[in-house]
Protein backbone atom coordinates (compact mmCIF):
# COMPACT_ATOMS: atom_id res chain seq x y z
CA UNK A 1 0.00 0.00 0.00
CA UNK A 2 1.39 3.39 -1.00
CA UNK A 3 -1.42 5.62 0.29
CA UNK A 4 -4.20 5.07 2.38
CA UNK A 5 -7.26 8.13 2.55
CA UNK A 6 -8.50 7.27 6.18
CA UNK A 7 -7.04 5.71 9.16
CA UNK A 8 -9.30 5.67 11.71
CA UNK A 9 -7.34 4.96 15.50
CA UNK A 10 -7.95 5.09 18.82
CA UNK A 11 -11.19 2.70 18.64
CA UNK A 12 -11.72 1.91 22.08
CA UNK A 13 -14.22 -1.03 21.28
CA UNK A 14 -14.51 -2.54 17.59
CA UNK A 15 -17.07 -4.95 16.78
CA UNK A 16 -16.47 -6.27 13.39
CA UNK A 17 -19.05 -9.18 12.86
CA UNK A 18 -16.18 -11.25 10.94
CA UNK A 19 -16.72 -14.40 10.21
CA UNK A 20 -17.83 -17.26 8.03
CA UNK A 21 -19.46 -15.30 4.41
CA UNK A 22 -22.82 -16.36 5.62
CA UNK A 23 -25.51 -15.41 7.45
CA UNK A 24 -24.70 -16.23 11.44
CA UNK A 25 -27.67 -18.52 12.63
CA UNK A 26 -28.52 -19.60 15.92
CA UNK A 27 -25.52 -19.18 18.65
CA UNK A 28 -23.38 -17.63 16.12
CA UNK A 29 -25.42 -14.60 16.44
CA UNK A 30 -23.62 -13.86 19.91
CA UNK A 31 -20.29 -13.77 18.22
CA UNK A 32 -19.58 -10.08 17.21
CA UNK A 33 -15.80 -10.49 17.13
CA UNK A 34 -14.30 -7.56 19.15
CA UNK A 35 -11.30 -5.93 19.26
CA UNK A 36 -10.10 -3.62 21.46
CA UNK A 37 -7.80 -0.79 20.71
CA UNK A 38 -8.16 -1.13 17.23
CA UNK A 39 -7.58 1.10 13.97
CA UNK A 40 -8.83 1.07 10.25
CA UNK A 41 -7.26 2.04 7.43
CA UNK A 42 -9.26 3.01 4.26
CA UNK A 43 -8.74 3.81 0.68
CA UNK A 44 -10.88 4.08 -2.00
CA UNK A 45 -14.30 3.80 -0.11
CA UNK A 46 -13.05 0.35 1.03
CA UNK A 47 -11.48 -1.46 4.47
CA UNK A 48 -7.67 -2.25 3.65
CA UNK A 49 -6.88 -2.95 7.13
CA UNK A 50 -8.08 -3.44 10.03
CA UNK A 51 -7.11 -4.66 13.61
CA UNK A 52 -5.16 -3.90 17.06
CA UNK A 53 -3.69 0.19 16.59
CA UNK A 54 0.27 -1.35 16.30
CA UNK A 55 -0.41 -4.04 14.20
CA UNK A 56 -2.43 -1.86 12.02
CA UNK A 57 0.54 0.85 12.51
CA UNK A 58 2.72 -1.66 11.83
CA UNK A 59 1.44 -2.58 8.69
CA UNK A 60 1.69 0.96 7.19
CA UNK A 61 4.80 2.18 8.24
CA UNK A 62 5.62 3.03 4.41
CA UNK A 63 2.63 4.41 3.64
CA UNK A 64 1.59 7.80 3.40
CA UNK A 65 -2.12 8.26 5.40
CA UNK A 66 -3.99 11.38 3.75
CA UNK A 67 -6.38 11.95 6.95
CA UNK A 68 -6.21 10.11 10.02
CA UNK A 69 -9.64 10.28 12.34
CA UNK A 70 -9.34 9.81 16.24
CA UNK A 71 -12.14 7.63 17.67
CA UNK A 72 -11.25 8.93 20.98
CA UNK A 73 -11.64 5.05 22.59
CA UNK A 74 -15.09 5.11 21.55
CA UNK A 75 -17.20 1.95 19.64
CA UNK A 76 -16.64 1.33 15.90
CA UNK A 77 -19.87 -0.77 13.84
CA UNK A 78 -20.71 -1.78 10.92
CA UNK A 79 -23.06 0.58 9.70
CA UNK A 80 -26.53 -0.66 10.05
CA UNK A 81 -28.38 -2.22 7.11
CA UNK A 82 -32.08 -1.83 7.29
CA UNK A 83 -33.97 -4.95 5.20
CA UNK A 84 -37.60 -3.88 5.13
CA UNK A 85 -38.59 -0.38 4.82
CA UNK A 86 -41.83 1.37 2.85
CA UNK A 87 -39.35 4.42 2.56
CA UNK A 88 -41.26 6.38 -0.58
CA UNK A 89 -44.82 7.21 0.10
CA UNK A 90 -47.23 9.83 0.30
CA UNK A 91 -48.96 11.52 3.37
CA UNK A 92 -49.00 10.20 6.83
CA UNK A 93 -51.29 8.50 9.04
CA UNK A 94 -51.19 9.75 12.45
CA UNK A 95 -54.96 10.04 12.60
CA UNK A 96 -54.71 5.89 12.77
CA UNK A 97 -53.79 6.79 16.36
CA UNK A 98 -57.20 7.82 17.75
CA UNK A 99 -58.77 4.70 16.44
CA UNK A 100 -56.06 2.60 17.45
CA UNK A 101 -56.72 3.70 20.74
CA UNK A 102 -60.23 2.52 20.77
CA UNK A 103 -59.20 -0.87 19.71
CA UNK A 104 -60.14 -0.82 16.18
CA UNK A 105 -57.25 -3.73 14.46
CA UNK A 106 -54.79 -3.20 12.16
CA UNK A 107 -56.77 -5.40 9.53
CA UNK A 108 -59.95 -3.95 10.47
CA UNK A 109 -58.86 -0.39 9.45
CA UNK A 110 -57.50 -1.42 6.05
CA UNK A 111 -61.09 -3.94 5.56
CA UNK A 112 -62.78 -0.09 6.19
CA UNK A 113 -60.44 0.98 3.38
CA UNK A 114 -58.25 2.83 5.46
CA UNK A 115 -54.74 1.82 6.35
CA UNK A 116 -52.40 0.56 3.74
CA UNK A 117 -55.16 1.97 1.33
CA UNK A 118 -55.06 5.48 2.70
CA UNK A 119 -51.71 6.01 1.91
CA UNK A 120 -52.57 4.02 -1.74
CA UNK A 121 -54.18 7.17 -1.94
CA UNK A 122 -52.13 9.82 -1.08
CA UNK A 123 -49.31 8.27 -2.87
CA UNK A 124 -51.34 8.03 -6.07
CA UNK A 125 -51.77 11.85 -5.74
CA UNK A 126 -48.19 12.86 -5.03
CA UNK A 127 -46.15 13.77 -7.25
CA UNK A 128 -43.06 12.68 -7.77
CA UNK A 129 -41.13 15.07 -6.73
CA UNK A 130 -43.18 15.29 -3.63
CA UNK A 131 -42.32 11.50 -2.89
CA UNK A 132 -39.01 12.27 -3.46
CA UNK A 133 -39.04 15.26 -1.09
CA UNK A 134 -41.00 13.05 1.88
CA UNK A 135 -38.58 9.91 1.09
CA UNK A 136 -35.90 12.20 1.24
CA UNK A 137 -36.51 13.42 4.60
CA UNK A 138 -36.50 9.65 5.98
CA UNK A 139 -33.49 8.78 4.46
CA UNK A 140 -31.74 11.59 6.00
CA UNK A 141 -32.96 10.59 9.53
CA UNK A 142 -32.00 7.45 8.77
CA UNK A 143 -28.20 8.56 8.29
CA UNK A 144 -28.04 10.47 10.91
CA UNK A 145 -29.24 7.83 13.27
CA UNK A 146 -26.43 5.32 11.46
CA UNK A 147 -28.31 3.37 8.61
CA UNK A 148 -25.86 2.77 5.62
CA UNK A 149 -27.94 0.92 3.25
CA UNK A 150 -31.52 0.18 3.50
CA UNK A 151 -33.99 -1.88 1.38
CA UNK A 152 -37.34 0.08 -0.03
CA UNK A 153 -40.61 -1.72 -1.19
CA UNK A 154 -43.05 0.15 -3.71
CA UNK A 155 -46.64 -1.10 -2.83
CA UNK A 156 -48.42 2.07 -2.44
CA UNK A 157 -49.34 2.37 -6.15
CA UNK A 158 -50.73 -0.54 -6.82
CA UNK A 159 -51.46 0.20 -10.70
CA UNK A 160 -48.17 0.05 -13.11
CA UNK A 161 -47.68 3.91 -13.23
CA UNK A 162 -48.24 4.73 -9.77
CA UNK A 163 -45.64 1.24 -8.52
CA UNK A 164 -43.51 2.45 -11.89
CA UNK A 165 -43.64 5.89 -10.01
CA UNK A 166 -42.18 4.96 -6.52
CA UNK A 167 -39.29 2.71 -7.73
CA UNK A 168 -37.98 5.54 -9.91
CA UNK A 169 -38.19 7.72 -6.94
CA UNK A 170 -36.09 5.03 -5.12
CA UNK A 171 -33.84 4.55 -7.91
CA UNK A 172 -33.14 8.46 -8.25
CA UNK A 173 -32.60 8.43 -4.37
CA UNK A 174 -30.04 5.85 -4.32
CA UNK A 175 -27.97 7.65 -6.90
CA UNK A 176 -27.84 10.92 -5.09
CA UNK A 177 -28.04 9.56 -1.69
CA UNK A 178 -25.03 8.48 0.38
CA UNK A 179 -27.66 5.46 1.88
CA UNK A 180 -27.07 2.61 -0.70
CA UNK A 181 -31.32 1.31 -1.65
CA UNK A 182 -32.11 -1.77 -2.49
CA UNK A 183 -35.41 -2.02 -4.65
CA UNK A 184 -38.29 -4.28 -4.02
CA UNK A 185 -41.75 -4.80 -6.23
CA UNK A 186 -44.30 -5.15 -3.67
CA UNK A 187 -47.20 -4.34 -6.42
CA UNK A 188 -49.27 -7.06 -4.17
CA UNK A 189 -49.63 -5.37 -1.07
CA UNK A 190 -52.90 -4.80 -0.41
CA UNK A 191 -56.02 -5.76 -2.74
CA UNK A 192 -56.49 -2.05 -4.70
CA UNK A 193 -60.60 -0.13 -3.77
CA UNK A 194 -61.13 -0.76 -7.53
CA UNK A 195 -60.72 -4.47 -7.67
CA UNK A 196 -62.61 -5.11 -4.38
CA UNK A 197 -64.02 -8.59 -4.11
CA UNK A 198 -62.02 -9.88 -7.22
CA UNK A 199 -58.44 -10.36 -5.89
CA UNK A 200 -57.99 -12.74 -9.07
CA UNK A 201 -58.40 -10.14 -11.37
CA UNK A 202 -56.02 -7.95 -9.37
CA UNK A 203 -53.37 -11.22 -9.08
CA UNK A 204 -53.74 -11.43 -12.87
CA UNK A 205 -52.34 -7.75 -13.27
CA UNK A 206 -49.65 -7.98 -10.87
CA UNK A 207 -48.38 -11.31 -12.37
CA UNK A 208 -49.39 -10.54 -16.35
CA UNK A 209 -48.25 -6.89 -16.40
CA UNK A 210 -46.68 -5.39 -13.22
CA UNK A 211 -44.20 -7.83 -13.09
CA UNK A 212 -42.75 -8.17 -16.41
CA UNK A 213 -42.49 -4.13 -16.54
CA UNK A 214 -40.58 -3.65 -13.61
CA UNK A 215 -37.76 -6.15 -14.64
CA UNK A 216 -37.50 -5.08 -17.90
CA UNK A 217 -36.90 -1.69 -16.68
CA UNK A 218 -34.15 -2.45 -13.66
CA UNK A 219 -36.12 -0.95 -11.50
CA UNK A 220 -36.54 -3.82 -8.34
CA UNK A 221 -34.11 -6.88 -7.45
CA UNK A 222 -36.73 -8.65 -5.23
CA UNK A 223 -40.53 -9.36 -5.35
CA UNK A 224 -42.34 -9.27 -1.72
CA UNK A 225 -46.07 -10.29 -1.41
CA UNK A 226 -48.65 -9.83 2.34
CA UNK A 227 -49.27 -13.24 2.46
CA UNK A 228 -52.26 -12.35 5.25
CA UNK A 229 -55.91 -13.27 5.85
CA UNK A 230 -58.16 -10.81 3.54
CA UNK A 231 -54.99 -9.58 1.97
CA UNK A 232 -53.20 -12.32 -0.71
CA UNK A 233 -53.69 -15.67 0.11
CA UNK A 234 -51.13 -18.69 0.47
CA UNK A 235 -52.18 -19.43 -3.20
CA UNK A 236 -52.29 -16.16 -4.27
CA UNK A 237 -48.50 -15.51 -2.89
CA UNK A 238 -47.43 -18.68 -4.42
CA UNK A 239 -48.67 -17.92 -7.84
CA UNK A 240 -47.39 -14.15 -7.49
CA UNK A 241 -43.77 -15.12 -6.28
CA UNK A 242 -43.20 -17.99 -8.47
CA UNK A 243 -44.20 -15.81 -11.27
CA UNK A 244 -41.56 -13.66 -10.13
CA UNK A 245 -38.83 -16.48 -9.78
CA UNK A 246 -39.46 -17.34 -13.05
CA UNK A 247 -38.39 -13.56 -13.54
CA UNK A 248 -34.97 -13.40 -12.16
CA UNK A 249 -36.85 -11.71 -8.91
CA UNK A 250 -35.31 -12.68 -5.05
CA UNK A 251 -38.22 -13.38 -3.19
CA UNK A 252 -39.43 -11.81 -0.24
CA UNK A 253 -42.99 -12.57 1.73
CA UNK A 254 -44.68 -10.37 4.53
CA UNK A 255 -45.50 -14.04 6.27
CA UNK A 256 -47.65 -14.48 9.19
CA UNK A 257 -47.82 -11.25 10.75
CA UNK A 258 -51.35 -11.70 12.66
CA UNK A 259 -52.84 -15.12 11.49
CA UNK A 260 -50.62 -18.16 10.86
CA UNK A 261 -51.55 -18.81 7.18
CA UNK A 262 -48.72 -20.75 6.65
CA UNK A 263 -46.46 -18.03 5.08
CA UNK A 264 -43.48 -19.60 6.66
CA UNK A 265 -44.04 -22.72 5.33
CA UNK A 266 -44.33 -21.26 2.10
CA UNK A 267 -41.24 -19.19 2.22
CA UNK A 268 -39.34 -22.34 2.69
CA UNK A 269 -40.86 -24.13 0.03
CA UNK A 270 -39.85 -20.93 -1.99
CA UNK A 271 -36.73 -20.98 -1.43
CA UNK A 272 -36.96 -16.93 -0.56
CA UNK A 273 -34.10 -15.27 0.69
CA UNK A 274 -36.26 -13.79 3.81
CA UNK A 275 -39.64 -13.69 5.57
CA UNK A 276 -40.59 -10.78 7.61
CA UNK A 277 -43.19 -10.35 10.82
CA UNK A 278 -43.66 -13.88 11.43
CA UNK A 279 -45.45 -13.42 14.65
CA UNK A 280 -47.98 -16.07 14.43
CA UNK A 281 -45.44 -18.40 12.76
CA UNK A 282 -46.05 -21.95 13.54
CA UNK A 283 -43.04 -24.00 14.48
CA UNK A 284 -43.86 -26.33 11.71
CA UNK A 285 -43.14 -23.09 9.72
CA UNK A 286 -39.95 -21.62 11.52
CA UNK A 287 -38.54 -25.05 10.63
CA UNK A 288 -39.29 -25.47 6.92
CA UNK A 289 -37.25 -21.54 7.13
CA UNK A 290 -34.48 -23.27 9.05
CA UNK A 291 -34.32 -25.86 6.62
CA UNK A 292 -34.11 -24.30 3.41
CA UNK A 293 -31.73 -20.75 4.86
CA UNK A 294 -34.70 -18.98 4.71
CA UNK A 295 -33.95 -15.69 6.62
CA UNK A 296 -35.90 -14.16 9.64
CA UNK A 297 -36.87 -10.65 9.10
CA UNK A 298 -38.31 -9.47 13.04
CA UNK A 299 -39.90 -5.82 13.29
CA UNK A 300 -39.99 -5.25 16.99
CA UNK A 301 -40.83 -1.93 15.88
CA UNK A 302 -44.22 -2.99 14.55
CA UNK A 303 -45.38 -5.38 16.95
CA UNK A 304 -44.54 -2.51 19.94
CA UNK A 305 -46.75 0.27 17.60
CA UNK A 306 -49.54 -2.36 17.01
CA UNK A 307 -49.63 -3.25 20.58
CA UNK A 308 -49.45 -7.30 20.27
CA UNK A 309 -47.05 -9.83 21.00
CA UNK A 310 -43.35 -10.07 19.52
CA UNK A 311 -42.47 -12.41 17.12
CA UNK A 312 -40.82 -15.58 18.96
CA UNK A 313 -36.76 -14.36 18.27
CA UNK A 314 -35.77 -16.60 20.90
CA UNK A 315 -37.24 -19.54 19.33
CA UNK A 316 -36.22 -19.02 16.16
CA UNK A 317 -32.73 -18.97 17.35
CA UNK A 318 -33.12 -22.20 19.17
CA UNK A 319 -34.52 -23.32 15.45
CA UNK A 320 -31.13 -22.65 14.46
CA UNK A 321 -32.39 -19.60 11.92
CA UNK A 322 -30.46 -16.25 11.29
CA UNK A 323 -32.47 -13.69 12.36
CA UNK A 324 -32.09 -10.22 10.79
CA UNK A 325 -33.81 -7.21 12.72
CA UNK A 326 -34.95 -3.53 10.82
CA UNK A 327 -37.46 -0.94 11.20
CA UNK A 328 -40.31 -1.69 8.75
CA UNK A 329 -40.10 2.12 8.37
CA UNK A 330 -43.66 2.72 7.15
CA UNK A 331 -46.58 5.19 7.56
CA UNK A 332 -49.13 2.24 9.19
CA UNK A 333 -47.52 -0.20 11.33
CA UNK A 334 -44.02 1.44 11.95
CA UNK A 335 -43.64 5.06 11.48
CA UNK A 336 -40.35 5.35 12.95
CA UNK A 337 -36.71 5.25 10.88
CA UNK A 338 -34.67 4.44 13.96
CA UNK A 339 -32.36 1.69 13.86
CA UNK A 340 -31.31 2.20 17.59
CA UNK A 341 -34.55 2.44 18.65
CA UNK A 342 -35.37 -1.44 16.84
CA UNK A 343 -32.09 -2.17 18.96
CA UNK A 344 -33.85 -1.14 22.09
CA UNK A 345 -36.82 -3.18 21.32
CA UNK A 346 -34.89 -6.40 20.22
CA UNK A 347 -33.42 -6.46 23.83
CA UNK A 348 -36.55 -5.72 25.82
CA UNK A 349 -38.85 -6.96 23.87
CA UNK A 350 -37.40 -9.96 21.74
CA UNK A 351 -35.39 -11.17 24.51
CA UNK A 352 -32.32 -10.40 22.01
CA UNK A 353 -28.64 -9.73 23.87
CA UNK A 354 -26.91 -6.18 22.30
CA UNK A 355 -24.97 -8.37 20.70
CA UNK A 356 -27.30 -10.52 18.51
CA UNK A 357 -29.34 -7.40 17.78
CA UNK A 358 -25.84 -6.25 16.73
CA UNK A 359 -25.71 -9.42 14.00
CA UNK A 360 -29.24 -8.95 13.45
CA UNK A 361 -28.96 -5.19 12.46
CA UNK A 362 -25.37 -5.54 10.45
CA UNK A 363 -24.45 -8.81 8.86
CA UNK A 364 -27.73 -11.03 8.78
CA UNK A 365 -29.72 -7.70 7.64
CA UNK A 366 -26.95 -7.41 4.35
CA UNK A 367 -27.44 -10.92 3.81
CA UNK A 368 -31.76 -10.36 3.97
CA UNK A 369 -30.89 -7.83 0.87
CA UNK A 370 -27.93 -10.01 -1.03
CA UNK A 371 -25.52 -7.61 0.16
CA UNK A 372 -23.39 -9.40 2.38
CA UNK A 373 -20.17 -9.98 0.72
CA UNK A 374 -20.13 -6.15 0.45
CA UNK A 375 -21.65 -4.73 3.50
CA UNK A 376 -22.42 -5.75 7.12
CA UNK A 377 -19.04 -6.62 8.95
CA UNK A 378 -15.63 -4.51 9.43
CA UNK A 379 -13.04 -6.70 7.29
CA UNK A 380 -10.63 -6.03 4.38
CA UNK A 381 -12.59 -5.91 1.20
CA UNK A 382 -15.66 -4.36 2.60
CA UNK A 383 -16.95 -1.35 2.04
CA UNK A 384 -16.10 1.24 4.51
CA UNK A 385 -19.62 1.85 5.98
CA UNK A 386 -18.77 2.34 9.73
CA UNK A 387 -20.31 3.85 12.83
CA UNK A 388 -18.70 5.98 14.99
CA UNK A 389 -20.97 5.95 18.81
CA UNK A 390 -20.75 8.29 21.25
CA UNK A 391 -20.62 5.49 23.91
CA UNK A 392 -17.60 2.71 25.16
CA UNK A 393 -19.51 -0.28 25.05
CA UNK A 394 -22.20 -1.70 23.02
CA UNK A 395 -25.18 -2.34 26.06
CA UNK A 396 -25.04 1.28 26.61
CA UNK A 397 -27.01 1.78 22.83
CA UNK A 398 -30.45 -0.30 23.25
CA UNK A 399 -29.93 0.93 27.38
CA UNK A 400 -30.25 4.21 26.93
CA UNK A 401 -33.47 4.62 24.66
CA UNK A 402 -34.55 7.36 22.87
CA UNK A 403 -31.67 9.56 21.67
CA UNK A 404 -29.73 9.20 19.23
CA UNK A 405 -25.72 7.64 20.17
CA UNK A 406 -24.48 8.41 16.61
CA UNK A 407 -21.51 10.26 16.71
CA UNK A 408 -19.88 9.94 13.05
CA UNK A 409 -20.96 7.93 10.05
CA UNK A 410 -18.70 6.67 6.83
CA UNK A 411 -20.26 5.67 3.77
CA UNK A 412 -18.04 4.25 1.47
CA UNK A 413 -14.74 5.60 3.48
CA UNK A 414 -16.68 9.33 3.13
CA UNK A 415 -17.55 11.07 6.82
CA UNK A 416 -21.06 11.91 5.56
CA UNK A 417 -22.66 12.43 9.54
CA UNK A 418 -20.27 14.42 12.34
CA UNK A 419 -20.90 14.85 15.78
CA UNK A 420 -24.49 13.77 14.44
CA UNK A 421 -25.54 16.14 12.23
CA UNK A 422 -25.51 15.69 8.53
CA UNK A 423 -22.31 17.23 6.49
CA UNK A 424 -22.80 18.18 3.12
CA UNK A 425 -24.93 20.54 1.41
CA UNK A 426 -28.25 17.57 1.15
N1 LIG B 1 -48.02 -5.38 6.83
C1 LIG B 1 -47.95 -4.91 5.74
N2 LIG B 1 -47.21 -3.89 5.29
C2 LIG B 1 -46.54 -2.95 6.12
C3 LIG B 1 -47.44 -1.92 6.67
C4 LIG B 1 -47.94 -1.02 5.63
C5 LIG B 1 -48.88 0.03 6.13
O1 LIG B 1 -49.59 -0.16 7.13
O2 LIG B 1 -48.91 1.06 5.45
C6 LIG B 1 -45.73 -3.66 7.19
O3 LIG B 1 -44.83 -4.39 6.81
O4 LIG B 1 -45.96 -3.51 8.39
ZN1 LIG C 1 -43.53 -4.36 5.44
Amino acid sequence: MKTIDRLIYEIGKLYTLRGPARPRSGSEMQEVSVIENAAIAIAQGQIVAVGKEEEVRQQLKDTTIVEELNAKGRIVTPGFVDPHTHLVHGGSREHELSLKLQGVSYLDILAQGGGILSTVRSTRQATEEELYRQAKKSLDRMLILGATTVEAKSGYGLTLTNELKQLRVAKMLNERHPIELVSTFMGAHAIPEEYKGDSEAFVQIVIEEMLPEVKARGLAEFCDVFCEKGVFTVEESRRILTAAQKLGFGLKIHADEIESLGGAELAGELNCISAEHLLAASDKGLQAMADHGVIAVCLPATSFNLGVSPARVRRMIELNLAVALSTDYNPGSSPTESPQMVMTLGCLQLKMTPEEVLTAMTINAAYAINRGKQVGSIEIGKQADLVIFDTTNLAYIPYHFGINHVDTVLKKGDIVVQRGQLLGNR
